[in-house]
């Protein structure tokens, strides 16, 4: 669906995107990560058409993007930005007929996917209200609507979801939960969250760079780290010895075949000792077993996983 091969852009000497390519499949959602002023902005611009590259070229739907056929590739994408901007004193219907027209589209046709798409995001019981009353989350729901007037191949997003409250955020994620299954999404936030819950593929960018992509399942397999947490009740020298002694036990247990070690990176702090473990099924057991062999003042025991906040805090802090 989407093809962005070789993406560079300057302002004035400094480089701010360096040789960005990825692909969007039809029917994808893929999130753009990174921390500010990684470049995630910049990108969607360009491939949006509203900011011209350095170099490198972007294919949507087998059209390449040139200032000569920017009509006809717009045509194919919607964009959100990061801060739309409405006419507060338009009704939110007469701002999605006036985006339709935009885009091409009759009066009568605009009219008709207007009233239809007011009532797709849910703002059916706000159509004649002006927007200057909308909340946060029914702009964003009236930012989605007006990018989606024209029935895109591909809907951008940039951060459709870090301005709002908790409730509006909500709001959107569930929408977009919706959309997802109609159209291929590609969308920029910091909400690492949000993109673990909606996306299929991810993308990490740094410094103008991509750090890091692929299909989020097989990224989490691929940085998967068990880890195990425990937590103990140190009320006296003799409670500090244990956790000591435990921690020296965890510290030297080798796996029975390889002989590698069990527990790494142990961390101790205060009254929490954390561990990776290098196999999760053999270390539970070794563990089970060390626990059960003496008495330790254990009070809390936990097993995690690298998720996309750990695997995106290792790739961007490398
Ligand atoms: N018009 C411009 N002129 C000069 N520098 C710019 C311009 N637009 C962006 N930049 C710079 O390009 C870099 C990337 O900015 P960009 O907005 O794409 O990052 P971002 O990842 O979207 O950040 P954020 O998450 O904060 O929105 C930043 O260093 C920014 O200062």
């Amino acid at each position: 669906m989407l093809q962005v091969e070789q993406l560079d852009k300057q302002f004035g000497r400094i480089k701010v995107i360096d040789n960005i390519s990825f692909s969007v499949p039809a029917g994808r959602c893929v999130a753009m990560l990174g921390p500010n002023g990684a470049g995630k902005t910049t990108t969607l611009r360009i491939i949006s058409g509203l900011l011209q590259a350095t170099s490198g070229q972007v294919t949507l739907g087998g059209i390449a993007y040139s200032p000569k056929n920017a009509d006809q590739y717009k045509q194919r994408m919607g964009y959100l930005p990061q801060n739309p901007q409405f006419f507060s004193w338009m009704s939110g219907l007469e701002f999605l007929v006036f985006a339709g027209k935009l885009h091409g589209l009759s009066a009568s046709i605009a009219k008709k996917k207007a009233e239809q798409l007011m009532e797709q995001v849910g703002l059916q019981l706000a159509t004649k209200k002006r927007i200057g009353s909308y909340s946060g989350g029914m702009k964003q729901r009236l930012g989605i609507a007006q990018a989606f007037i024209h029935e895109p191949d591909l809907l951008i997003m940039d951060e459709p979801v870090s301005a709002l409250d908790p409730i509006g955020r909500n709001e959107i994620m569930a929408m977009l939960q919706q959309l997802k299954r109609k159209t291929t999404i590609l969308f920029s936030t910091h909400v690492l969250h949000d993109a673990e819950q909606l996306c299929d593929d991810i993308i990490i960018v740094k410094e103008g760079k991509i750090a890091l992509q692929g299909e989020l399942a097989s990224l989490k397999e691929k940085y998967d780290e068990p880890l195990v947490r425990m937590t103990f009740s140190i009320a006296t020298d003799h409670d500090k010895g244990k956790v000591k002694q435990l921690q020296r036990k965890l510290v030297t247990a080798v796996q029975p075949h390889s002989k590698e070690l069990m527990f790494v990176d142990c961390n101790l702090e205060t009254e929490t000792l954390s561990c990776k473990m290098t196999d999760e099924v053999i270390g539970k057991q070794m563990l089970w077993e060390l626990l059960a062999s003496d008495t330790y003042p254990v009070t809390d025991l936990q097993f995690t996983s690298t998720n996309l906040e750990k695997l995106f805090m290792k790739v961007v802090t490398a």
